[in-house]
């Protein structure tokens, strides 16, 4: 499968050299992309800047209407797009699509919510005068995405950007650029103008680097490490770009001795498994009460003892392959440092390398203690360790021990204790007796170093748009 740039409404980069794309589960080459870099970016970035006049002055039912012919095809075309996310980010069939129905419910979201972005008026101070507020399209947006979530995150970028009246610039991960090119292809079909949506596959610091320095961009939305988010918002500095960064987490999971044990274990489970436990919001650490500990332990043990590992695509799989060797070695480094340190091993422990491809097997740590790595570091892996408190506030404690802030789960049956947690937790996203919390209309994005801003919700239109302040004499 040969794909390309697409820039100004034109597939370009045949005369490139290209960027072989792997399947991760076999180490098959999949497709090949271009190898872009600052020249190829810069024409993207004049396409989208000379788009951006006429689309934002459409009207916001004018967009919609494009955004919902997207919503259409995106569904129409679940099965493909689920098999080539699969096919090159590894993750379970029914996982790809059902991540292609959640990236189009942020289109359908967007559609809408664009006809909602309203401005307002002040009273005024003096006689005479009038005071309004409106909202305009912030520009040219950049946009760089990560492997994990290779649809959502650029749909939940795309959509606010599109539907709030700017252009955009999509980097795709090298990893899992072929369903970003076909997302690319989809805008395509559903007529949106060209110059109104670019895609640039290559080189990051070159790719990106031009998104940094180039004055036209004015908007930058990153998803991805915590360590490149500091880069660009360092590199962002020159030409005071508006930013949004969501970035790394490590989701403590509190279950209070007053849970329902069958509930927290369903809930926990879907949390850290989910995507074979590489996603930002995935509990990356458990504490539970030690009234409950074994009998917690005991049930979660027995149900993600069932958990399959393999290839994505055949079916009964749950778990697929880690996404490369450096993704694996973190993991396998994680929990070796837990067992050497005094953390007992209760399921997994251990992966295997097939055809040069990773995979980790579901693993439960019990006994595990604040100091150790994988309670600080985001591990992205099937790794769950488990840490026993005992009071509700050293739950809490514990729980903000890190530098991130994204995502916190709290299992409780009691309205007051879940509801103290609630408060006492320092992250953008709480899921109270929920392991998956995430919807296109509810704001995703954290606090501390996992990032600035939010995607989703009204939030998600608010990140793409400048406020301006009219004063009016009469
Ligand atoms: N918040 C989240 O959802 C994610 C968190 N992570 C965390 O990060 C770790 C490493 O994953 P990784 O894929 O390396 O994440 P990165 O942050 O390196 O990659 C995310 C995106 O940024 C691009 N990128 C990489 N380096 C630069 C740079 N210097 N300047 C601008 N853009 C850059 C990548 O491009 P390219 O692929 O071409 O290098 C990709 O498009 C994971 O193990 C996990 O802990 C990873 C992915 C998502
Ligand atoms: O950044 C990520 O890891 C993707 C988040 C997935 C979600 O929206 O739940």
């Amino acid at each position: 499968m040969e794909k390309f740039h697409y820039i100004n409404g034109d597939w370009v980069g045949q005369d490139l050299e290209k960027l072989e794309v792997n399947n991760p589960a076999t180490g098959d080459v999949v497709g090949t992309v271009p190898i872009g870099g600052k020249s190829e970016t810069k024409k993207a970035i004049d396409a989208a800047h000379k788009a951006f006049p006429e689309w934002s002055s459409l009207t916001a039912y004018e967009r919609s209407s494009y955004l919902k012919k997207l919503h259409s095809l995106m569904l129409e075309h679940e099965d493909e797009l689920a098999e080539l996310m699969t096919i090159e980010m590894g993750k379970p069939l029914h996982e790809s699509k059902g991540e292609v129905a959640y990236s189009a419910s942020f289109v359908e979201w967007f559609a809408e919510e664009g006809k909602r972005v309203y401005g307002r008026t002040i009273p005024p101070h003096k006689e005479k005068r009038m005071m309004e507020v409106r909202k305009q399209p912030v520009g040219v947006v950049g946009a760089i995405t990560p492997w994990n979530f290779p649809a959502a995150m650029i749909a939940r970028k795309l959509a606010p950007a599109l539907a709030a009246g700017c252009t955009f610039v999509v980097k795709p991960p090298s990893a899992t650029p072929l369903t970003a090119v076909r997302l690319v292809e989809l805008c395509e079909e559903a007529g949106i103008p060209k110059g109104v949506v670019n895609l640039v596959t290559g080189k990051s610091s070159e790719v990106a680097g031009e998104l940094m320095s180039n004055p036209h961009v004015r908007k930058i939305t990153f998803t991805g490490s915590t360590e490149v988010g500091k880069k660009l918002m360092e590199q962002s500095a020159e030409t005071v770009k508006n930013i949004s960064l969501e970035l790394g987490g490590h989701a403590p999971i509190i279950v209070l001795d007053d849970a329902d044990i069958d509930k927290a274990v369903d809930g926990v489970i879907a949390s850290k498994f989910r995507n074979g436990g590489q996603t930002c919001i995935c509990g990356n650490r458990v504490y539970v009460q030690e009234k409950i500990y074994d009998d917690f332990i005991s049930k979660f043990v027995n149900k993600a003892k069932e958990l399959q590992v393999g290839n994505g695509l055949e079916e009964g799989t749950d778990i697929g392959p880690m996404i490369d060797k450096d993704g694996y070695d973190k993991v396998e480094k994680h929990v070796q440092n837990a067992i050497s340190q005094g953390a007992e091993c209760v399921l997994g422990g251990e992966g295997y390398e097939e055809n040069g491809c990773y995979f980790y097997r579901p693993t439960i740590l019990k006994d595990v203690a604040p100091g150790m790595l994988i309670m600080n570091e985001e591990t992205f892996g099937p790794v769950a360790p488990i840490q026993k408190v005992s009071t509700d506030d050293e739950a809490i404690k514990f729980a903000n021990q890190t530098p991130f802030g994204l995502a916190a789960y709290v299992f409780s049956e009691s309205v007051r204790r879940g509801n103290h947690v609630v408060n006492g937790l320092d992250y953008g996203i709480v899921g109270w007796n929920d392991g998956v919390p995430s919807a296109a209309q509810a704001p995703f994005g954290g606090m501390k170093q996992s990032g600035i801003g939010r995607e989703g919700g009204h939030e998600g239109i608010e990140a793409y748009l400048e406020t301006k302040y009219v004063s009016i004499g009469l």
